[in-house]
């Protein structure tokens, strides 16, 4: 038998079976445009960051391989993104231009198929979704060498706005020049988390180059294409959107180098299927007296939950004050978690709850074969 004919039936196979997922792909999508009327009729938004999480879980929950829960993930968000989009168009604001990470992050969230606003600057992000532009924003927050985005934890402060999502994506740095080479390069520019996250690659290496800040990779990218004695760090698909060629790869100090990005819009989030794994984020501050953070972060030792992170931002008023960022474990529609912030609260001089939404936990954990979601 020739391979064409050992292929032959194995291929119609597969023709018939996709077939069949074509037929079921527009059932669900048929599905998805009736839950889109209600919605539309009672007022409900359509993007539901807590039922997207529900349904990458349960698909995890039930895949027995070959494929990696991965690999399911990364098709069921375009199923879902596809679905949504005969709902509605859904148009997210992100730090452009394009080629940035927080556009890879958005679409690694959203699906391909949403519409992407790129925004100058973190705090046009926050601006269009506040006042409408977007229907959602997306921001980063942390970097896994770096730590917190400063900025994005001020416009928090003040925003309006929730966090209804949050998801990471590992970052990997290029150094890149117009010409492929250093040669005449006398500047590189990037976002200063960036050049903070290549600090030690950028000493041995390039020494002598002066490093600037832009509002973004895309932006730093961007620059570089436009002079041939710039570089700039950025990532691949930045190279590819503005035609510049990589020098060196992976020069991040760090190989295992994340950012977390937060999902904003303005309705909270409702809770998920698994409530106890969500997350709820809180700004606070206490009185300026000895013990009053100890005491006031008493409760959730006292009720068992779970702080994931704990970060801190001057108040701005020349007093040595600050406002404390928190992440606990639990929704806070939980009673566990609401009795503990009750207390919390009265040992706060003040409090900003920024909303409880889905982690990636709740899909992550499903996963046996080690992936890197
Ligand atoms: O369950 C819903 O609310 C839907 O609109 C369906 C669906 C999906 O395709 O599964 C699509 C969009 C939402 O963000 C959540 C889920």
């Amino acid at each position: 038998m020739s391979v064409n004919e050992e292929l032959l039936p194995l291929r119609n196979k597969i023709d018939g079976l996709d077939s069949e997922l074509v037929r079921l792909l527009n059932e669900r999508a048929e599905v998805a445009k009736e839950i889109g009327e209600i919605k539309a009729r009672v007022g409900l938004p359509v993007y539901r960051p807590e039922r997207e999480a529900e349904v990458l879980k349960k698909i995890c929950g039930k895949n027995e391989g070959p494929l990696p829960n991965e690999s399911l993930v990364a098709i069921w968000r375009e199923v879902m993104c596809a679905c949504r989009g005969l709902e509605s168009e859904l148009k997210v604001a992100y730090l452009g231009p394009r080629g940035t990470f927080s556009e890879q992050a958005m679409i690694r969230q959203f699906g391909s198929g949403v519409v992407g606003m790129p925004s100058g600057s973190i705090e046009e992000v926050f601006r269009k979704v506040e006042s409408g532009d977007a229907a959602y924003g997306i921001v980063p927050i942390e970097n896994s060498t770096e730590g917190a985005v400063n900025r994005t934890m001020d416009y928090l402060l003040k925003t309006s706005l929730f966090i209804v999502g949050e998801c990471s994506i590992p970052i990997q740095h290029n150094l890149m020049t117009r010409s492929g080479t250093m040669e005449g390069i006398t500047r590189v520019y990037s976002h200063p988390q960036s050049l903070g996250q290549c600090v030690q690659w950028l000493n041995r290496n390039v020494p002598s180059l002066e490093r600037l800040t832009a509002e973004s990779n895309g932006e730093a990218a961007r620059l570089a294409s436009e002079n041939p004695a710039y570089a700039a760090i950025a990532g691949e698909v930045a190279a590819k959107i503005f035609g510049l060629q990589i020098v060196a790869t992976n020069i991040q100090d760090s190989n295992t180098n994340r950012t977390r990005f937060l999902i904003l819009g303005r309705e909270p989030a409702e809770p998920s299927a698994n409530p106890q794994e969500d997350k709820t984020s809180l700004i606070f501050s206490v009185p300026h007296r000895a013990g009053s953070l100890y005491q006031a972060l008493k409760p959730f030792d006292d009720f068992g939950v779970s702080m994931m992170r704990l970060d801190s931002r001057p108040a701005k008023r020349g007093t040595w004050e600050y406002f404390f960022y928190t992440d606990i474990e639990g929704n806070m529609s939980e009673p566990k978690i609401r009795e503990a912030l009750e207390i919390f609260r009265e040992g706060c001089a003040s409090l900003k709850c920024l909303g409880s939404y889905p982690t990636e936990k709740n899909f992550r954990r499903a996963d046996t074969k080690g992936s890197n979601l």
